[in-house]
């Protein structure tokens, strides 16, 4: 009898035909990661799960994990510097050795080498560039505006930038302006009026901070179709272009000479010089921005046919002024010359501890990471695994200070004297050919218009002093990349800020130790610490600070 057919073929084989076909595949598979290797594809990385919001002590983890990876980033940095010590150092050997060549050979590659020079553009972002556009701002204007930052008026002078335009030929005039003068109370813009007119005119001036468009064009259409809205925000408004305008326009008027009136906009990086510019222009005219140092090279922009106004980019900080000075008004993070971690340490020794804890709204902190780390939690600034990332909150406390939005202010100094290289006679002469009356006119304008933050709300700030500028190009040392190093950094010491700097070395100290005790920790052994923590990742967290500024009646 025939057996009825199976429907399916069955799945049975012999043992030598299975192990044949595993062999087979085993091989396959070898054969296919030999060639990844070779084509450099490596395997996936298996994703970070991060801590789990129900494991004990998240915070404490967090912590440890965020300061062990800082730890590692800085152990990486000194490794990059060594190395590119390494590699200037045998860059040097090579030209001592080349110096000991025929002296012919020499002479041809010294050519070769002025020709490529000749060819190549200049860098930039060197400080001598960036001193000699300055310098050349300052000899081409009839009139110098030193721009300064209401928050510090005497931190953003500069004895040598005065003395400068003083010393240049052509009898050019001095004047100060008095910029963001929203972020400090009103009773302190007009104190620091009174003492700074005692030396030169001064004009109290609101930038507008939302100027976009670009073209003329643009701006009649603005005009046309403006939103009063927007228009009437408190960025976009601008108070004190058109008393500065009048002013400039009555003194070019008032000289015998048929050219126009130029006015050089100078000042430290990111006080405001473009804005003033774009704000008296009407349209976005420089490039400004939050950034510091985006000016790089000078420009002219007509404000009317008599007068026309030149750009500059900022002025260069000396290396001697004291390091809360250099934080703000150098370029020195920006230049990878100090860490931002290190800027925010020095900027917070300079402050009212209480007041920032409230201005930031962050509770009692020991040092400057631990309160880096809980403002990027209030800001959620966090990384994979909810690591805060204090890195961040660092740019963002920095552009703070120096940008557009935090109120602090400084105290006027109770005995004033004219700087040694100023006397009467010069302080008459400056405000000769003003129209003075329309100048106070022109500020107590604005002083009604602008709305002020009061007391209350704004920082307390201790101002450092006038700030050492350098303005002749042989002061500025030749730029080595890499030359400076955070811990080999070139500070003036002097007695006064010998106990800064002790101070200093003990909050070091005191975070090294921190890093140390919980590198050192055996693993699964949580340590407890007393440190007030906001655990709350509240979204709104910028939000539920109390605005001093808004009448809620
Ligand atoms: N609140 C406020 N912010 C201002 C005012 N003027 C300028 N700013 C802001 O300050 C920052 C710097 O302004 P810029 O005009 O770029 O400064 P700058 O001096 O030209 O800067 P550099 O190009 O670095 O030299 C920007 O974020 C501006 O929005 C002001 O009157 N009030």
């Amino acid at each position: 009898m025939k057996r009825p057919k199976l429907r399916k073929a069955s799945k049975r084989l012999s043992c030598a035909k299975r192990y044949k076909i595993q062999k087979k595949v085993r091989e396959h598979n070898k054969k296919l990661r030999k060639e990844a290797k070779k084509k450099g594809v490596s395997k996936r990385v298996k994703k970070d799960p991060g801590v789990p919001s129900s494991a004990p002590f998240k915070e404490e983890v967090l912590r440890e994990a965020e300061q062990r990876r800082l730890q590692i980033e800085e152990e990486k940095e000194k490794k990059r510097q060594a190395k590119k010590e390494e590699r200037a150092q045998k860059r040097k050997k090579e030209v001592a050795s080349k110096e000991t060549e025929p002296e012919a050979k020499k002479a041809r590659q010294d050519e070769n080498k002025k020709h490529s020079e000749k060819r190549t553009a200049p860098d930039k972002s060197s400080k001598r560039f960036l001193c000699s556009e300055l310098n050349k701002v300052i000899d081409a204007s009839d009139v110098v505006i030193e721009v300064l930052d209401a928050r510090d008026p005497l931190g953003y002078r500069c004895p040598q930038l005065e003395e400068a335009v003083l010393q240049r030929d052509g009898n050019k005039k001095l004047l100060l302006v008095l910029n963001k003068i929203d972020l400090v109370p009103k009773e302190n813009v007009e104190k620091w009026i009174r003492c700074l007119q005692r030396e030169f005119p001064v004009v109290a001036f609101k930038a507008s901070v939302q100027i976009q468009d670009k073209t003329v064009q643009a701006k009649k259409r603005r005009i046309v179709a403006s939103n009063e809205v927007l228009d009437r925000s408190r960025g976009a408004a601008c108070f004190g272009n058109t008393g500065l305008t009048e002013l400039l326009m009555s003194f070019a008027a008032k000289r015998q000479n048929e050219a126009s009136l130029r006015v050089g906009v100078v000042g430290f990086p990111n006080v405001g010089k473009s804005s003033l510019i774009n704000s008296m222009k009407g349209i976005l005219a420089c490039n400004a921005g939050v950034k510091r140092g985006i000016t790089k090279c000078m420009q002219e922009v007509h404000i009317s046919k008599t007068v026309k106004l030149i750009d500059s980019p900022g002025v260069v900080a000396s290396p001697s002024n004291p390091p809360a000075s250099l934080v703000l008004r150098s370029l020195q993070v920006e230049e990878g010359q100090e860490s931002v971690l290190e800027a925010v340490r020095t900027l917070l020794k300079q402050c009212d501890k209480a007041q920032i804890m409230l201005q930031y709204n962050v509770p009692d902190f020991r040092n400057s990471l631990e309160f880096l780390t809980m403002f990027a939690k209030k800001r959620g600034f966090l990384q994979k695994g909810g690591v805060p990332n204090t890195e961040q909150a660092a740019v963002t406390f920095l552009a703070d200070w120096t940008g557009a939005k935090l109120s602090y202010h400084c105290k006027i100094p109770e005995k004033h004297s004219l700087p040694a290289y100023l006397s009467d006679i010069t302080v008459a002469e400056m405000q000769k050919g003003w129209d003075l009356n329309n100048l106070t006119t022109g500020n107590e304008e604005t002083l009604k218009g602008v709305k002020f933050p009061n007391l209350a709300s704004s920082i307390n700030f201790i101002s450092k002093g006038p700030t050492v500028g350098l303005l002749s190009v042989g002061d500025i040392p030749e730029e080595r990349p890499g030359a400076v190093t955070t811990e080999g950094k070139e500070v003036c010491v002097n007695e006064n800020d010998e106990s800064e700097q002790n101070e200093e070395a003990k909050e070091i100290e005191e975070e090294q130790k921190t890093k140390a005790s919980s590198l050192t920790k055996k693993p699964g052994r949580v340590q407890f610490q007393t440190i007030p923590v906001d655990i709350s990742f509240s979204t709104a967290a910028t939000d539920d600070a109390y605005d001093f500024n808004t009448d809620f009646k």
